[in-house]
């Protein structure tokens, strides 16, 4: 039996649009085992209307990496425990990526290295903020071109946690994505790429009090905020109850604080949500470091 435990993850930050992200303390889990013929997939915890046929993304994440080694797929069971929720904001397409490279490279015997999942990965999802801190941990800043994917990992200070505000309706990532421009304005690339260079370089030496201004965007916040009730207002809002930042969850509608006052930011935010139309809940999360694990047989691998 495999066993592939991967972590929810949050891209952009702010100004790091289809380049930063940073792995969350929330995880899917999956089991898979190779049985004579067919598929079966059976969501144990998550969201019923998850597809159990063909169409299932770690299936087809599988198939993609069987067609790249040249053998056919085998018949195989698959168990789902799922608490990322999906089409919130939070990776739970680049776990589904994850988890389905990882369950394909074990059941195959492949033994591709960590480094070339995550290439696979990135190329997979088009864009490297999801799938590269889901693999590895931390946060992450990745370019890519068709062929290649350069990153740096960095490690997320413990001291530092992040409210994450869910809310009950969700925003597909090609809804988001449909909503921006094909043209940026001069200013605004000048806007983002000074505050993309500042997060990078705050996160590393941890200087907490940048995180304000080095999480501004301009490229993506502004386009899909009339796709999210309130969103300007709770991240104002958030802001009056101490967070050191605050940003979209990749292409939204989940929005994140940075905050250091856990328990008197939930309390003050979980009020301010009670006078909203729409139910958010309030999750306070701190970044995984270390990325997905796999067991085989019950036995750590990576
Ligand atoms: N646990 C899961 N198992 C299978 N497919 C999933 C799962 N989670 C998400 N998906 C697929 O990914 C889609 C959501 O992807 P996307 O719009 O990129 O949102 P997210 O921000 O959650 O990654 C879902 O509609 C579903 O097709
Ligand atoms: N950079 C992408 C990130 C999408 O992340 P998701 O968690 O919403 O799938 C974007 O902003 O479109």
């Amino acid at each position: 039996m495999i066993k592939v435990k991967v972590p929810a993850t949050t891209a952009n930050m702010g100004p790091g649009f289809d380049s930063i992200g940073m792995a969350l303390q929330m995880y899917n889990i999956a089991y898979a085992e190779e049985i004579e013929e067919g598929l079966e997939i059976i969501i144990q915890e998550g969201s019923p209307d998850i597809p159990t046929d063909e169409t299932n993304l770690i299936y087809r994440s599988i198939c993609h990496f069987y067609k790249e080694i040249g053998k056919p797929v085998p018949g195989m069971r698959i168990i789902q425990q799922d608490h990322i929720p999906h089409t919130r904001g939070l990776g739970s397409s680049a776990a589904c990526i994850v988890a389905g490279l990882h369950i394909a490279n074990a059941m195959s015997h492949s033994f591709f290295s960590k480094e070339e999942l995550v290439q696979m990965a990135a190329q997979l999802e088009g864009h490297p903020d999801n799938t590269t801190p889901a693999l590895l941990g931390g946060m992450t800043i990745g370019a890519m071109n068709e062929e290649d994917m350069k990153y740096v990992k960095v490690k997320v200070a413990e001291n530092l946690h992040f409210a994450v505000m869910i809310p009950d309706f969700t925003l597909s990532t090609e809804k988001a994505r449909a909503a921006l421009p094909t043209h940026i304005p001069l200013k605004d690339g000048v806007f983002n790429a000074s505050r993309a260079a500042l997060l990078a370089a705050s996160m590393i030496t941890g200087d907490v009090e940048n995180l304000s201004m080095a999480m501004e965007d301009r490229f993506h916040e502004p386009y899909r905020e009339s796709l999210i009730p309130n969103m300007r207002e709770i991240l104002e809002h958030a802001k009056t109850c101490g967070a050191k930042g605050t940003f979209l969850s990749g292409a939204g509608p989940t929005l994140i604080a940075v905050v250091r006052n856990v328990v008197s930011f939930r309390k003050e935010m979980v009020e301010f949500f009670g006078g909203l139309e729409q139910d958010w809940q309030v999750q306070m999360l701190q970044a995984d470091q270390g990325g997905a694990k796999v067991w085989i047989d019950e036995e750590l691998k990576y």
